[in-house]
Formats: structure tokens, C-alpha cells, sequence
């Protein structure tokens, strides 16, 4: 088969379709997203990331303009949720992608910058086979947003709105248990107030931290319940410092998928955890054409 090259991988088991097209020839329709991304009629993923310089992705007009702190020869995560629309950045994202570009022979460097919509993201790929890579990620600034109320499980949570570059409510319950969150029922969509977050949220739920660290679930925007967020995990370990009156400080956030160790330091914030790739193949090209 000669279609389009794909791979699949994950971080923490959020789970990505990676398509590498350098020079960013693949038309990328939220048709096709969704489609790769079903679990029953594609391959089943949260998201898919375009690998593709950021020149070409200029050149092709999928970006307007190169985000700042991003070279047109970098390579740019170009980010898709699972119902097809765009989001600004993905922390899982980004490691699955480094590991990718580190295995496949695309950068030598452990040190290089990946482009996002949010920005330059700094990575420093501390191990990459071609199964498992282990990826620290500059996650940018964390910005704090005021206090705002979610309903989800047919509960009202107060959180803390934060921006990674892409937006969050991360809401500490400190009397959920462990037992307690992973009870909760996140088959419908939170509800929040649209006036706040006129392009969506992605909504963290999180017990009260321990000397362990804290324990999240997450209901992203565009996709739905994760096993993992990386940008969700910088939103809860933002809220776990802000409930404790801190600024900076390292914190675990446990998800269903695993643990990542985000520091958050002078207001940006580092993430570190797993990568692994899975899965490589060609799509059947008769089926790419016939979506839209
Ligand atoms: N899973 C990602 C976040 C992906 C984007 C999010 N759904 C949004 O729409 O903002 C992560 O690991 O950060």
C-alpha cells in the first residue's frame, strides 16, 4: 500500500496517530481526523500530530504565521483533537513527537525546540528507542485565570481557570478519594460557563494532594475522557501550588494512564514522562480519498 505513512503512540496512554509529512502535503480535513481517530472505523486515537517543518506548514497555509521563538526550518507539532478541531498545544503530545523525531533519525540533538500554536516548546529527550522515549518538555508560561465553577458527574466542582497555551479548569475536591474520583461518571460533557471560556476548557478533577503527589482525571475538550493531559497536569500541579499558597514547587500528578513529575518554577512550567511508539504502517490510500 502506498498511502500515507502513519504511526501510533502514546504518553501516559493518551493516545496520538502520528502522520509524518515533512513538507505538510497532506490535506488534513477535521473529516479525516475524526476518522483516523475513531476507535471503531480508523485507528482509534485522542488526537493526531502532523510532523511537518514549520516553514512548509506556512508555505501550505495551514499556519497564517509562525508563532514566536519557532525557526521555519523546526519541526511543529501541528495538533489535532479527535473531533477534528485544532487545539494550541498537547504536553503528551509533544513527547510522543520528540521521541518520534529523535527514533526516526529526523534530529541528533537531545536539546531541540518543537513548534506549537502556543509557541517554541523546548525538549530534552533523555532516552529514545524505537519503542520507548523518556521527554522533558518546556511547557511555557502558567497563567491563572480566577476562580471558576464546572458541573461534571451531575457535581458542581469549583476550580482554578489556568492557561498552558491552551485553556483548563483544574478542580481540587480535597474530600474525593482515590475511590471516589475514579467513580465519578465522565460520559457527559462538563458544563461551564461559555462566556469564560468561549472556546471550550478542558476540565481537571483532582483529590487533595498527598506526600505522593495528587490524583487527577481529565474530560478534554474536542476528545472527551483521556487517560492522561499533560497540559491538564500542569493545570492540577498549578492548582495544587495555588491551594498551598506557593509559586514554585514539583508536583506528581497521578492520572489513569500513569504519573508525570511537573515543575513549575517563576511561572513556567517543565513536564517529564514516558513515550512509547506502538504501532507503523501505510493507510490504505482508497480510504484516505473516499474521506472528505
Ligand atoms: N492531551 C493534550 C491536550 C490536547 C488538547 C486539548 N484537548 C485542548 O483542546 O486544549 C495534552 O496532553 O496536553
Amino acid at each position: 500500500m502506498t498511502g500515507p505513512e502513519f504511526l501510533k503512540g502514546h504518553g501516559t496512554q493518551n493516545d496520538f496517530v502520528v502522520l509524518p509529512d515533512p513538507q505538510a502535503r497532506l490535506e488534513l480535513t477535521p473529516q479525516r481526523v475524526a476518522a483516523l481517530c475513531d476507535r471503531q472505523r480508523g485507528l482509534g486515537a485522542d488526537g493526531v500530530l502532523r510532523v511537518a517543518t514549520a516553514g512548509a506548514l506556512l508555505a501550505a497555509g495551514v499556519l497564517d504565521v509562525l508563532p514566536g521563538g519557532i525557526d521555519p526550518a523546526d519541526w511543529f507539532m501541528d495538533y489535532r483533537n479527535a473531533d477534528g478541531s485544532v487545539a494550541e498545544m498537547c504536553g503528551n503530545g509533544v513527547r510522543v513527537f520528540a521521541h518520534y523525531l529523535t527514533a526516526a533519525g529526523l534530529v541528533s540533538d537531545s536539546d531541540f525546540v518543537v513548534g506549537s500554536r502556543a509557541g517554541a516548546r523546548p525538549v530534552t529527550v533523555h532516552a529514545a528507542d524505537v519503542r520507548s522515549g523518556d521527554v522533558t518538555v518546556g511547557m511555557g508560561p502558567v497563567r491563572e485565570l480566577g476562580s471558576a465553577t464546572v458541573t461534571l458527574a451531575g457535581r458542581e466542582f469549583v476550580g482554578l481557570g489556568i492557561d498552558v497555551g491552551n485553556p483548563h479548569v483544574a478542580c481540587i475536591d480535597p474530600g474525593l478519594t482515590a475511590a471516589g474520583l475514579a467513580g465519578l461518571d465522565f460520559a457527559v460533557p462538563p458544563r461551564y460557563d461559555p462566556a469564560r471560556f468561549p472556546s471550550g476548557v478542558n476540565v481537571e478533577i483532582l483529590t487533595a494532594p498527598d506526600a505522593d503527589g495528587v490524583r487527577m482525571r481529565v474530560y478534554e475538550r474536542g476528545v472527551g475522557e483521556t487517560r492522561s493531559c499533560g497540559t491538564g497536569t500542569v493545570a492540577a500541579a498549578a492548582a495544587v501550588l495555588h491551594a498551598t499558597g506557593a509559586t514554585d514547587g514539583e508536583v506528581v500528578v497521578h492520572v489513569p494512564g500513569g504519573a508525570i513529575r511537573v515543575t513549575i518554577a517563576a511561572g513556567v512550567a517543565t513536564l517529564r514522562g514516558p513515550s512509547e511508539l506502538v504501532a507503523a504502517g501505510r493507510l490504505n490510500p482508497a480510504w484516505w480519498a473516499g474521506i472528505g
